[in-house]
Parts: C-alpha cells; structure tokens; sequence
C-alpha cells in the first residue's frame, strides 16, 4: 500500500488529503502537525476550519484510510509520498522583511524529513514558495541524507476557501513540476498516478521545477490584478455615474476577457493574494526586474486604495466623523462559506473606523468573539503563523469594539451599517426592522454589493454601494480618499 504523510494540516493539508484518501482508498494518508489542539479538532466532530462538505468527506475515511496525528517523526519516516503544507508567511524582519517569504517553517519540516527517513522518497512542495525553493530544499534533504534518495516535486495548490472540496473534485488543472532527470519523471508519473484516480488525465500537467512554483505565484497575481483592476474601475464608476456591475458584465463578455473574478469588492483579502504578490515582488526585485516589481505592486495599492477609500466613505457621508457613533459590521471573514479572517479586508475598515472613534459592533456567521478581538490588535503578517507560535501582542482587547450573535443585535441603535462579507443571509436580512431601529439618518455602505439598493432607499435608508450610482446626499459629501 503506498503511504501519504503531509506535514501541516491547515486549510490546504486537511481538505486536499480528505480528498485524496476519499479518491484513493488503497493509499493510506497520515496529515500530521505540530499545533496538537489542531490535530485533535481533526479527530473530533468540530473540525478546526469551516468549509462546506469537508466534514461529510473526512467522516468517511477517517480512520479507514484517513488518519490525523501529532507524531510527525514516525509517519514521515514511513510514508513513500511526504507532502508539505506548512505556512509560508512573510518576512516582518530582516532581509527581505515585509515582502520575502519567510521559510522557517519550511525548513524545519524539510530538516525532520532529513532525519527521520529511512527509504527513498517523493517530497512535495503544496505550500506556496519562491520560485527555485526546491533547489535549497534539495540541499538540505541531500546534505545529511545517509544514502537516501529524495526527488522533490512542486504540485502547488490551486483551491479557493469556501469551495475547497469541490475545487479539489474538479480542478481546472493540477500541476506537478519535477527535474527533468529519468529519476524526476518517475517521481512526475508516481505522483500522478495518486490524481489520475479522479482527474481526467488532461488535466494533469507536468513541468520542469520551476514552472510550477511560478506559475502559482502568477496565477494569483493574475486573479488579484483582475480584482484591482474592477476595483479601480468602482472609484472612476463613482465619478461618473457609471455602474460597475453593468461594466463588468460588459467586460466579462468579451469570450477574451471572461466573467468570473470581475466583481467590485470592498478589496481582495484572504491568506494568499496578498502574500504571494509581495513575494513575486521581492523576486523580481531579487532578479534586477525593478519595472516588473513596481507593475505587480501597483495591484496591491490599488487593494489598500480601495480599502482607505470605503472607511474615507463612511467618515465623509456621516457628517465627516464617525467619533462615538455605532457602527454595526455585518461580516468579518475575507469572503463568504469561510471562517477564515487572515488578510480579511475587515481588519483594515475596522482599524479606519476605530481610528475616527467608532463603536464598532461586530457580527459575522462563523468569526467568534475573540478570534474578531485578537485580528484587531494584532501586527501585520503574525497572523500567519502556527496559533501557538504567533507572537504575543500584548495589548487588552479593544473596547470600542463588541461583537454579537446575530444582525439584528449588531445593527439596533446604530448609525450606519457596513457589509464587508457577502454571506448569504445578508441579502435576505429585513432591512424595515434593521431601519427602525437605528438611528437616523440611517446609513448603509455596501462593500460586497450584496442589497438591493434601491430598495433600501425606499425603507429610508441613504445607501453607498461600490462602484454604483451616488445618492444625492454622497454626492454633495466631501471629495473621498
Ligand atoms: N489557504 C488557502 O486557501 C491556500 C490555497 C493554496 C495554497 N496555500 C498555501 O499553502 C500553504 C499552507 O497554507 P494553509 O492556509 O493551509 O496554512 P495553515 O496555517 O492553515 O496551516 C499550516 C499548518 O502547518 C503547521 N506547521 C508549520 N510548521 C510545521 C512543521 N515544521 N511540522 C508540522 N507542522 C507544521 C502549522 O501548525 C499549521 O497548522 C501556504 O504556503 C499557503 O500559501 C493556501
Ligand atoms: O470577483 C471577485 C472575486 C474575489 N474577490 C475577493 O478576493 C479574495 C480572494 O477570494 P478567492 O480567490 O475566492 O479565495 P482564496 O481562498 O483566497 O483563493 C485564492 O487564493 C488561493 C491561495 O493561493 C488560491 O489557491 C486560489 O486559487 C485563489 O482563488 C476574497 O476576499 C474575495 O472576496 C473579489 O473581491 N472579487
């Protein structure tokens, strides 16, 4: 029976190996990690990420051919396949700080993998690197290797949170860069028989090493610069009386262009656009590409533009201060199906508005209280790190800031309400009551486009919608950003 062991089960570790040990029941896959409390949320029935269907996945293999362990050592040293899914977050110091992925975790697993084999194996790269980590990689795992042969493969990959497991059923493609040796082919074909189980083998590419790592950096860079460039459009939509909504869909069209990815957002967040996009940055800087880096960072300007330009938004159409006033925020998570706030465009909108002296009052669907507290107080990139090895901030939680269970609470005696999420249950909330029990005049500024605007406006609502058409009363409010 071939053996899987992936080091790291986080969102990438734990939803793709569910899915590998559902496609391939004669394959045994350990998921090991040394955060314990997560390994045993894995083994329990409240797994330790929300994503629709994992829980249905994992409850069929979990323990048949599907098995999560704290003992990392052990399943490594017998696996025939080592996956690693360890964060790779950026740099806060030194060399590179601020922009470098910072491989410490990388190398640490890689190390383990040095000392504890004891037959040949295929090690894989699943979290997302630099471009030509598996060259350093190979060194540390050939440095010590008493004999052992390692062939080191890049298989990035490629799952949105909140549609993981049907991404995962039916990827677009899968990627496997190997070195162009008769001994990487081998690895390449090994590593896609585990796919071929269930992915058309068209779909299964292959390229050298360094194809693979970049195209995952370029394949983000892609998306967000699909995001910024609609997000820019929002600001020039706003100022003219354009509706972005009518522009991307016009956009979108065009069989060249495509529809998906085009929507106007309060700004892109989550764990990855972000990070990677700084990282292709620093690489091309490192490479003597200066014009390359400055155009790939122009896409994450744009984001933080698009984020100082809600929250100036908000503070201008209220009088121009939001000091003491409450402010209700439905939805905390960086996109909908989600409880994941990493890189969560709702930390910056609420750090605008705490900044101008709001009482925030917080509610999302899947964000408790004190996950909401500790994002707000917390250094830029240290979320991106083991829970138990985030550096300690120190600071009490925020006062201004409280969060509840449900809408309805959030939004009573408010000024305004700010929709930074765009779940489900906010497009159906009854916008009357919410209207009459705020205070007035009453505000709602649509980050997500998720109400009926004109609808709202009907309630009595002065409502602020991306990239649409201005009410009078935004019109005649000081100029934005
Ligand atoms: N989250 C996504 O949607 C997504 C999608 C594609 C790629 N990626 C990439 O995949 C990688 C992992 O992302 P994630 O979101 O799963 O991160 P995560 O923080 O959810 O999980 C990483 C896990 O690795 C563990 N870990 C760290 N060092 C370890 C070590 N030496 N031994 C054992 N366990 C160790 C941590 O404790 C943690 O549980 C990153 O490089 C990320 O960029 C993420
Ligand atoms: O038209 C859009 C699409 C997305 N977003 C926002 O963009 C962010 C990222 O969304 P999405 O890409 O759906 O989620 P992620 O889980 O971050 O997935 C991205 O990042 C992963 C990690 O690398 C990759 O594997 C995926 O392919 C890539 O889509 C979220 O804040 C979304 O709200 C928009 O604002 N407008």
């Amino acid at each position: 029976m071939v053996k899987i062991c992936c080091i790291g089960a986080g969102y990438v570790g734990g939803p793709t190996m569910a899915v590998i040990a559902l496609k391939c029941p004669s394959i045994e896959v350990v998921v090991v990690d040394i955060w314990e409390p997560r390994i045993a949320a894995w083994n329990s029935d409240q797994l330790p990420i929300y994503e629709p269907g994992l829980y249905e996945v994992v409850k069929e293999c979990r323990g048949r051919n599907l098995f999560f362990s704290k003992d990392v050592e052990k399943h490594v040293a017998e696996a025939d396949i080592v996956f690693v899914s360890v964060n790779t977050p950026t740099k806060t110091q030194g060399l590179g700080a601020g922009k470098a992925a910072d491989l410490t975790y990388w190398e640490s697993a890689a190390r383990t993998i040095a000392d504890v084999s004891k037959s040949d194996k295929i090690v894989v790269e699943k979290s997302t690197v630099p471009v030509k980590t598996a060259e350093a990689i190979e060194k540390i795992l050939t440095h010590n290797s008493k004999g052992i042969k390692f062939q080191i493969l890049s298989n990035p990959e490629f799952l949105a949170e909140g549609t993981a497991i049907g991404d995962l059923f039916q990827p677009d493609r899968v990627l496997i860069g190997g070195r162009e040796t008769p001994e990487g082919q081998k690895a390449i074909q090994a590593l896609k028989a585990v796919y071929a189980h269930w992915v058309p083998e068209d779909r299964i590419l292959t390229t050298n090493l360094w194809s693979a790592e970049l195209s995952k950096l370029a394949a983000n860079a892609f998306l967000a610069q699909r995001i910024s460039s609609v997000n820019a459009m929002s600001a020039l939509c706003e100022a003219t009386g354009a509706d972005v909504a009518e522009v991307s869909y016009a956009v979108g069209k065009d069989t060249r262009i495509g529809p998906k990815f085009l929507n106007a957002s309060v700004g892109f967040g989550g764990s990855c656009f972000q990070k990677d996009i700084l990282n292709l940055v620093y690489i091309c800087e490192c490479n003597g590409l200066p014009e390359v880096a400055e155009y790939w960072k122009q896409v994450i300007k744009i984001n933080d533009y698009q984020k100082s330009r809600f929250v100036n938004r908000v503070v201008s159409s209220m009088f121009n201060t939001v000091s003491q006033k409450k402010i209700a925020v439905l939805g905390f998570a960086f996109k909908k199906d989600t409880g994941d706030t990493r890189e969560t465009p709702a930390i910056d909108v609420c750090q605008g508005l705490l900044g101008d002296k709001a009482l925030l009052s917080i509610y999302d669907p899947q964000v408790q209280k004190e996950h909401i507290q500790r994002d707000l107080i917390m250094k830029k990139f240290d979320w991106d790190h083991p829970l138990h090895l985030q550096p300690k901030s120190g600071s009490a939680a925020v006062e201004q800031v409280t969060v509840t269970s449900d809408a309805y609470e959030a939004t009573k005696e408010a000024h305004g309400v700010c929709i930074l999420t765009e779940w489900d249950e906010f497009r159906t909330l009854d916008y009357k009551k919410i209207y009459d029990n705020m205070q007035k005049p009453a505000f709602v500024f649509d980050g997500r486009n998720v109400v009926n605007a004109d609808k709202l406006r009907e309630i009595g609502f002065i409502v602020y919608s991306i990239g649409k058409p201005l009410d009078a009363w935004l019109k005649d409010m000081p100029a934005v950003a």
